[in-house]
């Protein structure tokens, strides 16, 4: 593609005469040093952990001759500097200019919030795909369309890779897509040039806060208001406190969802299914005209959330009544309220629960089963602001029976200490409280005590097959290791 391609639409000073840029042919554009080559642009972002300005030296070596700044910096002679304000939104308009706009082409569905990101997006590409629909994921689980899966780095992958994905999704005939924005996502302009069919806005709780991530609340409240700034129509919890702040300063129109408040979409008449094996809800989803009757195959109030905003969205997009309520009422997500059915006298419940917010979710959803006991495994991530630690401790000295603290990606933090930092929380408590830092060996004493009619809850890793330790990703699966130790404790191979 030629520069002048590239840099359409973004506001620039160079050193070169324009027309002497302009039909020089670029093959593609690199962000780390590491990938420079020969005819790539290199685009210099200031990070948070270094400035890429430092790596102009090493993107020279690689090859590349052209080079995208936000710093007056000497380059050395034969190179082009190409000036810019901000080098992450400059980065995000080359990426789609490069990639032709791949999101112009296909309708996009961006879902925001601290909780229920991955499990509505994983209903409403379910549904849509029963309607018919060809769809794609980009989410905290990786990238999914037809029979293709990617690994990303981040839940909102950069601008970059975010429209090369696009465009091989609209390449592979894909018509929707489903794509969760982070905070993070929203706040470092990786989405800023994707044009978003719909937001939906889940709910916000404080989270995210901290070094790295957001300063503070507001700014995290912010950032996720962006995408309804980005977005040509928006669905928003309004039961969320702060699903008003995002309707008073959206720039798109809203459809609103609720349980409580009075919506243009509001669930009533919510019956829980007594029996663990069915884990269900039944509801009746009111419109300002009409009534239309589900049966969301996962338990839990926020589920019905998760479910109507699904519903909304899909609805936006014209599909059926029969279609959404015959999807829905098959729907599982992986690693989310699952059900592992290992034994006969007990049951065991994989979740991604890993903050405050979600383990009261749902430690209380699993206690409206009544259990003989309620067993918690859970852990908290290293590295990172303390009050998720003490929050989700807090919830569980609070809500359960017996409460075995693990590790759950340490990184470089001594598990030990998490671990007595949580503990904290259950002095005075009436919950039993192990500490274990081998989370194998966590599982298998979890499974061991199991009593009859007993829940054992494994939060926190859900779906993930790793456990990071210094730095570094060493598989690790809740699952796995859970039909280990109940092989074992059965006497089977
Ligand atoms: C704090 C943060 O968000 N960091 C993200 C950011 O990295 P960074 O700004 O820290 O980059 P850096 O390491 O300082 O490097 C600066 C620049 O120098 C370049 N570089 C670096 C080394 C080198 O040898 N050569 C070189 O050119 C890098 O490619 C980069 O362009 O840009 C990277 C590329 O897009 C991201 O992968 C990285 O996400 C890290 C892994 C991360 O943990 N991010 C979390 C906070 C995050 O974004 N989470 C959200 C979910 C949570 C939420 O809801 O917000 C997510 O979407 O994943
Ligand atoms: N709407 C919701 N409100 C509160 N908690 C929820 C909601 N939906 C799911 N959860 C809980 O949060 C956990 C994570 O859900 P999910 O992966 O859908 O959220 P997410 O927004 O993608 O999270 P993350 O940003 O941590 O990846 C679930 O396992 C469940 O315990």
């Amino acid at each position: 593609m030629k520069l002048k391609d590239i840099l359409k639409n973004i506001d620039f000073s160079s050193d070169k005469e324009l027309v002497e840029l302009y039909d020089i042919e670029i093959e593609d554009i690199s962000y780390n040093s590491n990938n420079a080559k020969k005819n790539y642009i290199f685009v210099a972002i200031e990070g948070e952990v270094t400035d890429g300005h430092k790596y102009i030296d090493s993107a020279y070596e690689n090859g590349s001759r052209i080079f995208v700044l936000s710093k007056e910096i000497d380059l050395p002679k034969g190179c082009i500097k190409i000036l810019v304000k901000d080098t992450r939104k400059a980065l995000s308009k080359m990426s789609a200019n490069l990639f032709n706009n791949p999101s112009k082409e296909l309708k996009i569905i961006g879902i925001t919030g601290t909780k229920g990101k991955t499990t509505t997006s994983n209903y409403i590409k379910a549904i849509l795909e029963a309607g018919g629909h060809s769809t794609g994921i980009i989410g905290t689980n990786g990238v999914f369309y037809k029979d293709i899966v990617e690994d990303t780095e981040n839940t909102t992958p950069e601008s970059y890779e975010t429209q090369r994905i696009l465009r091989k999704m609209l390449d592979n005939g894909i018509e929707y897509v489903v794509m969760e924005a982070s905070s993070g996502g929203l706040k470092m302009n990786r989405v800023e040039d994707v044009e978003f069919d719909l937001g939906v806005f889940t709910n916000i709780s404080k989270d995210h806060i901290g070094p790295r991530e957001h300063p503070d609340f507001e700014d995290y409240l912010n950032s996720k208001l962006r995408l309804f700034k980005l977005a040509k129509h928006g669905i928003v919890n309004i039961d969320d406190k702060y699903g008003q702040y995002i309707i008073d300063n959206a720039t798109c129109d809203i459809d609103t969802i609720s349980i409580e408040k009075d919506s243009d979409f509001k669930a009533k008449d919510i019956e829980i299914s007594k029996d663990i094996e069915s884990l269900g809800s039944n509801f009746v989803c009111a419109t300002r005209e009409d009534e239309y009757d589900y049966y969301i195959s996962s338990p839990g109030i926020f589920t019905i959330y998760n479910a109507l905003l699904s519903i909304v969205a899909v609805t936006h997009f014209g599909i059926d009544y029969k279609v959404i309520k015959d999807a829905l009422k098959d729907i599982k997500v992986s690693g989310r309220v699952e059900l592992l059915p290992l034994l006969d006298y007990a049951h065991i419940v994989l979740d991604f629960a890993h903050n405050g917010v979600s383990l009261k979710n749902i430690v209380e959803t699993l206690k409206d089963y009544k259990p003989n006991r309620l067993i918690c495994m859970t852990g908290s991530v290293g590295g990172r602001s303390n009050v998720r630690r003490k929050e989700m401790a807090d919830i569980a000295a609070k809500e359960c029976d017996v409460c075995i603290l693990t590790s759950d990606n340490p990184d470089f933090e001594d598990p030990m200490n998490i671990i007595n930092e949580m503990a904290q929380s259950f002095e005075g408590s009436n919950c039993l409280v192990i500490k274990e830092a081998d989370r194998k060996e966590a599982i298998k004493k979890g499974v061991n005590m199991l009593k009859k009619n007993d829940i054992l809850l494994l939060a926190g890793k859900g779906h993930e097959t790793y456990q990071l330790v210094k730095g570094e990703k060493l598989y690790f699966n809740d699952k796995e290791e859970a039909i280990k130790s109940v092989n074992e404790l059965l006497g089977r191979k």
